[in-house]
């Protein structure tokens, strides 16, 4: 991947919380314009701390990034504050959804293009483009996000962080409690957003077969460290990600991926 076609380039990141515990110590991965990457790991392998080391979200949780870099279209973004990462189009969308339940599904879409300086006919066009993307988020407009379904509390919240007109949307496990069908039509609609709206995305999963379904290419996370990436065809034709992260075929003892 040549240097110019990287949109995100994260380098030897160390982090820790509360200055005591370790959480990464040398994360490194990359993502083209374009691309889908999937970040897969097993619980605590930290995914999450990498997506909030990216946006620059760790200090809210005493947190801390020891050593490493962040670089955003080519520049160094590992100190900038997150409201000025959303502004130059890096938006997370954490995990656990976190909508403003007791507003409606619309104005928490709204809630997301407030930060750029938008006309009301602008934000109305995105609102409408979301709509499109997520038929049930128009269905459920006027409903208080605290009453819709988990499945329609994920789509409002990629919903919202669309309103910021992304570049990078950053999204940690959008599958969590959430049925089958749903987490599929969830990803098969990122996918349509990566392909017509050229919207980069990089997604942390547990469920890395949906993951590997939709991505382009994936880092796999052990013990915070990154210890193997490739196409997400390759990653699922090999034996020992088939077996610790797919399910597929037990083997002897647990592999060293980084060996
Ligand atoms: N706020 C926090 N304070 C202290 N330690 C934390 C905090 N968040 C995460 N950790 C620790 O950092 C390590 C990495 O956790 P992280 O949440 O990044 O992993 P993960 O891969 O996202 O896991 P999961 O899939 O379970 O969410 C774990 O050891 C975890 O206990």
């Amino acid at each position: 991947m040549s240097e110019d076609s990287r949109l995100l380039t994260v380098e030897g990141l160390h982090a820790t919380y509360n200055h005591s515990i370790t959480a990464l110590h040398g994360v490194t991965l990359s993502l083209a314009r374009g691309e889908i990457v999937a970040l897969l790991g097993a619980n605590g392998a930290g995914k999450t701390t990498t997506l909030k080391a990216v946006s620059n979200l760790l200090p809210a949780e005493r947190g801390q990034i020891l050593a490493g870099s962040v670089r955003f279209e080519g520049r160094d973004v590992t100190r900038d504050a997150p409201a000025s990462l959303v502004r130059r189009g890096l938006v997370q969308v954490l995990e656990g959804r976190h909508c403003f339940k007791s507003l409606t599904v619309e104005e928490n879409l709204v809630s997301g293009g407030l930060g750029r300086s938008g006309s009301r006919s602008e934000i109305a066009r995105d609102l409408e483009k979301v709509y499109a993307h997520f038929p049930r988020l128009k269905e459920k407009r006027r409903v208080l996000s605290g009453l819709t379904s988990g499945g329609e509390q994920q789509m409002t919240a990629i919903g919202r962080a669309l309103l910021s007109r992304p570049r990078l949307l950053v999204l940690d496990e959008p599958s969590m409690g959430l049925a089958p069908l749903v987490v599929q039509d969830i990803f098969r609609t990122l996918k349509r957003l990566n392909r017509e709206e050229g919207l980069s995305i990089l997604v942390a999963e547990q469920n890395s077969a949906v993951a590997l379904t939709y991505a382009d290419r994936a880092v796999i996370l052990e013990n915070g460290v990154s210890v193997l990436s490739g196409s997400a065809a390759d990653l699922k034709a090999r034996d020992d990600v088939k077996a610790f992260y797919l399910g597929q075929k037990p083997v002897a003892a647990a592999p060293a991926l980084a060996h």
